[in-house]
């Protein structure tokens, strides 16, 4: 994609910036390197911990899925599937099927590689249990009864071909209601996009958090950004962008 709208004010961290507005592009995209570059100085310089950040991301998650698919249009219990994968992708979806209970929504967690040695997941899925929020580790035989399932597999660390039991997941999931993926719509390569064969996830809705991968360029339905970290640099680039400046914080939707 030609003309960054991110520049990098603050180490490696990339920033939307007004001489180079959102329009027309997603940003400066960032490379598989690059994006694991961001999250470890993240945590590095200003001491955000893995908590912290998932929390956030988590957050974003929710409020996408609240802005896409507002609550009221959906009835008194709206339904929404939450795939999460083995890593930290699949954590921002356990994090946000916790925010999506307290938004009102209905959320159903599918977890079929339970990460249950570090006591951070351990904490997250106790955190739905006490909610009575299921967490299973079979994807339920009808999918439409959900108005979007959030696609949480894989982030930026995925490569090579999809192993099971994600393999079968990603093919059901590709016809179905509505997918809004996490960071990486999963089984896609982080750089290159979809794959060149075989079932291929084609969301509808993308949330890329902290700044877009470069597989984003082949991404065409609606585009959120989120997982803004609260740097002060971050905040001063947000002042700049004025009328970007979204309603809602915790995102902002990129034109196309
Ligand atoms: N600063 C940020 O933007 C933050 C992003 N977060 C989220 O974390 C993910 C990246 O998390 P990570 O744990 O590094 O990796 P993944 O979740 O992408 O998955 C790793 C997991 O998947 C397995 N795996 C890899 N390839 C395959 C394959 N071909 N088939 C099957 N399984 C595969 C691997 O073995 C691991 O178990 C990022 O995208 C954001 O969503 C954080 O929440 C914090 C801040
Ligand atoms: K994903």
């Amino acid at each position: 994609m030609q003309g960054s709208a991110f520049s990098v004010i603050s180490g490696h961290i990339y920033l939307p910036t007004r001489r180079e507005p959102m329009e027309g592009a997603c940003g400066r995209l960032l490379n598989q390197k690059e994006a694991i570059a961001v999250d470890e100085e993240l945590m590095a310089s200003p001491g955000f911990s893995v908590d912290q950040l998932m929390e956030l991301a988590g957050l974003s998650v929710a409020c996408a899925v609240a802005t896409a698919f507002p609550r009221e249009q959906y009835g008194t219990n709206p339904a929404v599937l939450l795939v999460c994968g083995p890593g930290n992708n699949g954590g921002d979806g356990l994090v946000a099927a916790r925010h999506l209970y307290h938004f009102g929504y209905a959320p159903h967690v599918i977890y079929p590689k339970a990460n249950q040695k570090s006591q951070l997941f351990v904490n997250l899925t106790t955190q739905l249990a006490q909610l009575s929020v299921p967490v299973e580790a079979a994807l339920p035989e009808n999918l439409e009864r959900y108005c979007v399932v959030v696609d949480a597999i894989f982030g930026f660390s995925f490569s090579g071909a999809v192993r099971a039991p994600f393999d079968e997941i990603i093919r059901r999931l590709s016809s179905g209601p509505p997918v809004l993926s996490v960071d990486i719509p999963s089984g896609w390569d982080v750089e290159q996009g979809p794959p060149a064969e075989g079932v291929t996830l084609q969301p509808g809705f993308l949330i890329s958090l902290t700044a877009p991968k470069m597989c984003a360029a082949h991404f065409k339905g609606r585009h959120f950004l989120g997982g803004r970290f609260a740097l002060n640099d971050l905040e001063r680039a947000n002042a700049e962008l004025g009328a970007l400046l979204p309603q809602l914080r915790q995102v902002v939707e990129l034109p196309n």
